[in-house]
């Protein structure tokens, strides 16, 4: 593990600017009602845990399995933590009994791969895709970063061309597991990790390392990725199908039972293919789990069969209880093992290896995406990043770091980069988010029970009365603006709302309403409500958020549709409201953050797409008008470029947005003309209502400038949080 020098200060913004919104708080709020009985208040431990990221003392250490659904109490003696290994896997390891660790590098990656034009980034939900364009869409993951800068030359001009792209939303299913799981990260924290970086290496660079060595004794070690064997996604979309990446794989499965030779390889991997499809023949994602499965058996050195098996392969938590105890799992997990086990024609009278194996990589595989946010496979890592644990307030992040290295033949893999984002004590569990933290506590709870199959009990989760982010993202207003959680009575209006909202968002999404009509129904419901009721939506609930970003990319394909049109007017128009939603999610993200400093990462993200989408529209905006305009704002250019300044990233950060709601007040009635529910609010930053609809200001050349005034300070902006969130070595935005 090598750490990354990373000097940037972070501070903790809990205490930063914006004011926070009052609320009334509710006893019956809202929820959705998590998967498992409500009784079950506690978190799962695992055998070596006394509860959830602590261990037991070595000294307790016991080899019994506790049910994994009974319930905790959690007065345990303080521990310490560590990245050993559990204890019952350390007695394992050391009579011989243990599958190896892994051979060090666990990692499978799905690559080498290249990527074509298209960019997309991804929703809980949906995923927007942007085609030949710069123009991709913020998203509430939390774990999208890899390293422009890393990457080759060729790539970064793919990456970065731009220019009237088209973009279409499509449906997208967080995780795109073999069992609709989402696969992400990792676990268990460990020493002082204070405000830096640790960079995991890929495991195939492991892996080399390794094969190296047993090449030196002999044997024939070296792994690789699969033959030949390029995927592309192309998945329907507004405008047509869509390429959206090419992963292509090189190299070979040289150390399977039976290693094919060169003639025999391509043979070797069609009957692979062939076998695949009989048993996954559903849906191609499907066979990512199989093959990273297939090659995580292929990375480990097996020895005698584990006792620790099937709960841990290697020191890799399966849940292979959990997940076997649900038949529509089971079925999928055992045809996928014996298929696997005829591949390895590993030939014994059980597939209790190969399970552990499926299992581990749907318990602990992330999706790699670059930094466009493309999927470009998935990879396990091994337990110093696959052993941390999930929090619904996560204090560190992580991200990729893709170079030319990580590609080709020889290449290592992506590595994965885990960075602080908040003080960390001595001692205190580091932890990431594996799911979308814009959500209320039922939806994450449900989204980890499906996905991860554990409930989650961290402070966020626990809060009684809920922490005051779930509130607001749960919130709603009464015409008189009071804001209120809901509760039971009014918990059924608040559904038709959001129900409501989600369809036109599904519809749009599956072309079944063009984006007008869609346009039409959000607004809707989030300017009048439903029925008579006098209740709104709050500005900050989760399905308002979603909202936001369809109607930002339905009024950017209006624009595009009007363009073909030659209505050039219209087009600009749809352009303007759909940057003036890009602005108002990313100002009502920062009120989140203001909250919980967790949510940056998604924040840096919308702040990304206002800036774009407001440059984009200034451009248009400022084509032929002659002139020179000088968008330099001296106070925070001085602030920024000063990397030597002793001014907290909190002070920068403050002054832009101090910035910004200047600017956005000179430009906001001209953003949102013709758009009554963003007039409603006082500025992006200011969710204050007007009470009365704005004069529409019309446009002028000094608006112009200020719109791209605006749009380098949200790009800034964005720059910063990407900054607080994975360091100066990831500047995407600059
Ligand atoms: C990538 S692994 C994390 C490491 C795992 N805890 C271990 O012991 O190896 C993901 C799994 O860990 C467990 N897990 C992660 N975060 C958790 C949390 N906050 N509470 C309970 N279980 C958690 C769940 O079983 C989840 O499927």
């Amino acid at each position: 593990m090598e750490a990354e020098k990373e000097v940037e200060q972070q501070e903790n913004l809990t205490a930063m600017k914006l004011p926070v919104l009052p609320i009334k708080p509710n006893s019956h709020s809202h929820s959705i009602s998590s998967p498992i009985h409500s009784s079950i208040a506690a978190s799962v431990p695992f055998s070596w845990e006394e509860q959830p990221g602590k261990p037991k003392q070595h000294s307790s250490s016991s080899s019994s399995s506790s049910s994994p659904l009974t319930s905790y109490s959690s007065s345990s003696p303080k521990t310490h933590k560590s990245l050993e290994l559990p204890p019952r896997l350390h007695s394992l390891e050391n009579d011989g009994r243990l599958l190896t660790k892994l051979n060090s590098p666990i990692t499978v990656f799905d690559g080498p791969y290249s990527m074509t034009r298209s960019r997309r980034l991804d929703s809980p939900s949906f995923r927007m895709m942007v085609k030949g364009s710069g123009d991709c869409y913020g998203s509430f993951r939390s774990d999208m970063y890899g390293d422009l800068d890393d990457v080759d030359e060729e790539t970064k001009q793919e990456n970065m061309s731009s220019g009237g792209g088209s973009l279409a939303l499509v449906k997208k299913r967080r995780g795109l597991g073999f069992f609709g799981f989402s696969r992400r990260r990792a676990l268990k924290r460990k020493t002082e990790f204070g405000r830096g970086s640790y960079v995991f290496p890929s495991s195939v660079e492991r892996e080399s390392e390794c094969g190296r060595k047993k090449e030196e004794e002999g044997e024939d070690k070296s792994i690789g990725y699969g033959d030949g064997d390029g995927i592309t996604c192309s998945q329907s979309s507004r405008f047509g199908e869509v390429n959206i990446s090419n992963i292509s794989r090189t190299g070979s499965f040289s150390t399977l039972p039976t290693p094919p030779s060169s003639s025999s390889k391509s043979h070797f991997w069609t009957n692979v293919y062939a076998g695949l499809k009989q048993v996954v023949p559903w849906k191609n994602k499907k066979t990512t789990d199989i093959l990273a499965s297939l090659r995580l058996l292929n990375s480990t050195t097996t020895t005698t069969s584990s006792a620790s098996l099937p709960h841990r392969f290697g020191d890799l938590l399966t849940n292979h209880h959990l997940l076997m105890a649900d038949s529509s799992f089971s079925v999928a997990i055992r045809r996928a093992a014996s298929f696997i086990s005829s591949v390895m024609r590993s030939g014994g009278n059980t597939t209790v290896l190969e399970e552990a194996a499926i299992c581990a990589v749907l318990t602990n595989a992330v999706e790699v995406q670059d930094r466009a946010g493309v999927a470009i496979g998935i990879a396990v890592y091994g337990s110093r990043f696959s052993w941390i644990n999930h929090s619904c307030s996560a204090n560190a992040c992580y991200r990729f770091v893709i170079s030319p290295h990580s590609q080709g033949s020889e290449g290592n893999g992506p590595k994965v980069v885990v960075r602080s984002i908040k003080r960390i004590k001595s001692g205190e569990e580091i932890t990431v988010s594996y799911i979308d933290l814009l959500q209320p506590t039922g939806l994450r709870q449900s989204d980890l029970w499906s996905k991860y199959r554990f409930i989650c009990n961290c402070g966020r989760c626990a809060a009684s009365p809920p922490a005051y982010v779930d509130s607001i993202l749960e919130g709603v207003v009464t015409l008189d603006h009071e804001i209120t959680t809901v509760g039971h009575h009014d918990g059924a209006t608040v559904g038709k709302m959001t129900n409501h909202i989600r369809e036109a968002i599904d519809d749009f999404l599956s072309d079944d309403i063009n984006p007008e009509t869609c346009c039409e129904k959000i607004e809707g419901v989030l300017l009048h409500g439903i029925l008579d009721s006098s209740l709104r939506l709050h500005p900050s609930h989760h399905v308002a958020l979603h909202a936001y970003i369809t109607l930002s990319s339905a009024y950017r394909i209006r624009s595009i549709d009007s363009k073909t049109e030659t209505d050039l007017g219209r087009a600009f128009d749809m352009s303007r409201i759909g940057a003036a939603y890009s602005l108002f999610l990313a100002g009502v993200s920062d009120h989140l953050v203001s909250t919980e400093l967790s949510f940056a990462i998604s924040a840096a993200k919308f702040w990304t797409r206002a800036g774009e989408s407001l440059l984009e529209l200034a451009c248009k905006f400022l084509m032929g008008s002659s002139g020179e305009y000088d968008v330099k704002c001296r106070k925070c250019l001085i602030l920024v470029e000063n990397h030597d300044s002793h001014r907290g990233i909190k002070e920068k950060l403050n002054q832009i947005i101090k910035c910004v709601t200047d600017t956005s007040q000179v430009t906001w009635s001209f953003l949102t003309r013709g758009c009554p529910y963003l007039q409603k609010f006082k500025s992006p930053i200011d969710l204050s209502s007007t009470g009365r609809q704005c004069k529409s200001e019309e446009s002028s050349v000094d608006q112009r400038v200020s719109i791209l005034l605006l749009s380098f300070h949200c790009l800034l902006y964005a720059d910063l949080l990407t900054d607080l969130c994975y360091g100066h070595k990831s500047h995407a935005v600059s």
